[in-house]
């Protein structure tokens, strides 16, 4: 870490005391008004004083009663008034501070935080980030910088005098950014000036030792970060200044902002939605566990805890039984790789328009539309004709898979073939249901990819019969297939109010079919659009890397404001064995210098997963994630690249990087690019016998 300074300047002494006075301020206000709202007693002293009243209410001569209700009158009232009156959390009450000098008056204070709170009497000012107009100035503009806002019809100009970030952590000041100004207070209590680069160890953007895994990021006693929100750019936040009528499309590169758009516009729109008594139904949806659970984190302190946050199987799950009115939907436990594919892929979506021939007499209920669905995956000139639309994406065996696969989902169970047997009959010696394990599974089952297109034929008949949201979020959304957006279409009520963050190039699955074609499918003619610009994840060397891998597909502009970072380290062996075991001593020996690193060992497929997984077992603090069950908790994941989307990790290591492993194709291209930018500060790429065709060249 960087010595802390010798001295501190005379601008971090006036900064830091300043801040230091604020913050006693801001607190000594939260706990007088606390104590005039009676907050002072406690909830739990409240309570029990209530069930003594009520006690002595029971027993107490007549004379004693009015004297009693008023107490119990008293009492209720002070509980009552604990939940309206909403106060900042005096452990984090704001996240920046900001004091604007408007031409000949004097300078004004405010402080941006989650909760609105104005207390006269000591000055303090805490204003809302999402909804207060001030905070115009504080994401729009730079210190020293003339400002000039509308806020209404009012012109305020001035200048900004002081634009600062905090951290607060339990009540204690722990770091201001001013500016360059970067002040941190250490462990021992003491103040000290450091770099803007300060959690890298060794110097700025250099690994410890050279060529060694880690740069003091995950050291013990790691400081507080500057929450999120206060980082806001200017970029990103006028993108949170669209209406809540106007859907609207977020795009760019892996680690610009997206999710940290979408999840603070969620944040910002609740207000208004609210406002205007629509059903306060939302939703955010997106295709990984992983990111789903890390979804839900993010969310928690933009107070949007009770959002629901679904991957896309569980959505289309949910949707259908509601839809469908049933209670549960067998699902077959397997399906071929080249099936799921077709019924994702948007060549199937006009043949199926096409086919359909649905009369409106019938009642679109889960059986007809099944069978109708079927007959439909087991013509063979239809499927013919999907995957000559698909234009080579979608091979011809996907035909035979597709068809075969189909007809053992219509058989007829076997525990319904032999109704009327003894149950023991039905099970193998070791109390397994006979068809366990056996094609016969499949009997009666539908696959998970089956139910947007059972809700798309549904949809076709009128109405889905589900309720209407009132704002959906759909990230990585160039996962979705065109059913899943049509549905999810229908799903959105007139305003169609929602906001689809994506990037091509993470494609990751086929079946995005450009962003026209998503936005059409959702019934939206025009959305606004952000391409937002900075990269904020990845150091440089890391995106240098991600963009070779991507080739020709790359976007010509690479992504803005890069910081500096280690180089990525290429380790090759002659056998995965030795590259194993490399890796492993290199893990080992990182987590003993910085056991609060966060590292992802992210295999090619969940098989390379197990297997380096065996390599490492034995270490504590080393986890096989394959179902997206991600803890987020410092230590390694072992994982696959299908599980990471969204996600991000201090350290990345990629231990498969083999011609055999990542092959050259369009679709490999992007997967191995999702891979390399989930790295926040090192990726290491080891490979062994020969190395990935997608890499560059080894130099001699
Ligand atoms: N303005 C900002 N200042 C500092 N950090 C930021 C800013 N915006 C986003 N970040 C951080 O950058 C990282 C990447 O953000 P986010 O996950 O939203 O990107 P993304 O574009 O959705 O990435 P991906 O495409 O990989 O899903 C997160 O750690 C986030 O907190």
């Amino acid at each position: 870490m960087n010595e802390p300074q010798e001295a501190l300047s005379e601008q971090a002494r006036a900064v830091i005391a300043e801040e230091e006075a604020l913050l006693a301020r801001v607190l000594g206000a939260i706990q007088s008004v606390r104590q005039r709202s009676g907050r002072g007693q406690d909830r739990g002293d409240l309570l029990e004083r209530l069930t003594t009243l009520r006690d002595e209410a029971s027993t107490a001569v007549e004379s004693d009663l009015p004297a009693l209700f008023q107490q119990l009158d008293n009492t209720r009232a002070l509980l009552e008034r604990d939940e309206t009156v909403h106060l900042p959390d005096p452990h984090t009450p704001y996240f920046a501070h900001l004091r604007l000098k408007r031409y000949e008056s004097t300078p004004q204070e405010y402080l941006l935080g989650r909760t609105t709170f104005t207390d006269a009497a000591s000055g303090v000012r805490v204003i809302d980030w999402r909804y207060a107009p001030i905070a115009r100035v504080f994401y729009g503009y730079e210190e020293g910088d003339d400002y000039e806002e509308y806020f209404g019809d009012r012109l305020s100009e001035g200048i900004v005098e002081a634009r600062r970030l905090v951290v607060i952590e339990r009540g204690v000041l722990t770091r201001i950014r001013a500016g360059s100004l970067h002040l941190e207070r250490t462990a021992a209590g003491e103040w000290r000036e450091v770099g803007a680069t300060s959690t890298l160890s060794g110097g700025a953007g250099t690994a410890v030792r050279a060529g060694s895994l880690g740069v003091g990021t995950g050291e013990e006693g790691r400081a507080g970060r500057f929450d999120v929100t206060a980082q806001l750019d200017s970029e990103q936040f006028e993108a949170l200044q669209v209406g809540a009528d106007q859907p609207l499309l977020v795009l760019g590169s892996a680690g610009s902002g997206k999710t940290t758009v979408a999840l603070h516009r969620l944040a910002k729109l609740t207000f208004d939605l609210r406002a205007r008594s629509l059903p306060s139904k939302m939703k955010v949806v997106v295709p990984e566990e992983g990111l789903a659970r890390l979804s839900k984190r993010l969310l928690a302190p933009l107070e949007l805890r009770n959002v629901s946050v679904e991957t896309l199987d569980a959505w289309a799950y949910a949707t259908a039984c509601t839809a469908f009115g049933v209670k549960s939907i067998a699902l077959s436990p397997d399906k071929p790789a080249l099936t799921a594919r077709l019924k994702r892929h948007p060549a199937l979506r006009p043949v199926l328009e096409k086919r359909l021939h649905l009369s409106k007499k019938t009642e679109p209920n889960f059986k007809r539309l099944r069978k109708r669905l079927a007959e439909l995956l087991t013509d063979r000139t239809v499927l013919a004709e999907v995957v000559a639309a698909s234009k080579g994406d979608l091979p011809l065996p996907a035909i035979d898979d597709t068809v075969r696969h189909t007809m053992l989902q219509l058989a007829t169970p076997l525990a319904q073939e032999f109704e009327g047997y003894h149950p023991e009959s039905l099970q193998t010696v070791d109390g397994l249901a006979l068809e366990e394990s056996t094609p016969d599974a499949l009997a009666n089952t539908v696959d998970v990819e089956d139910l947007p297109l059972l809700l798309f034929l549904k949809a076709r008949y009128g109405h889905l019969g589900t309720e209407p949201l009132a704002h959906a979020v759909l990230d990585e959304a160039e996962d979705f297939s065109l059913f899943e957006l049509s549905v999810m279409g229908q799903q959105l009520g007139k305003t169609r109010s929602c906001t689809l963050a994506g990037d091509e190039m993470q494609q990751t699955t086929t079946s995005f079919a450009g962003w026209p074609a998503a936005l059409a499918e959702l019934g939206i003619k025009d959305a606004a659009t952000v391409r937002l610009s900075v990269s904020y994840r990845c150091p440089r060397p890391v995106i240098e890397l991600a963009r070779h891998v991507l080739g020709p597909m790359a976007p010509e502009a690479p992504p803005k404001n890069a910081r500096e970072g280690v180089p990525v380290g290429f380790h090759h062996f002659p056998e995965e064995a030795q590259a194993w075991l490399f890796v492993r001593d290199a893990l080992k020996d990182l987590l003993e210098r910085e056991p609060r690193a966060s590292v992802a060992v992210i295999a090619s497929s969940p098989e390379a997963a197990r297997a380096f997984h065996k390599v490492v077992d034995d270490m504590p603090a080393v986890r096989l994630v394959l179902e997206g069950d991600f803890s987020f908790e410092p230590g390694v994941d072992v994982t696959d690249v299908e599980s990471i989307k969204g996600l991000e990790f201090d350290y990345v290591i990629l231990p498969d990087a083999t011609a055999r492993a990542w092959p050259q194709s369009d679709e490999t291209r992007r997967k191995l690019h999702v891979a390399i930018t989930r790295a926040s500060h090192q990726l290491w790429v080891i490979s062994s016998g020969v190395r990935s065709r997608l890499l560059p060249a080894p130099q001699a």
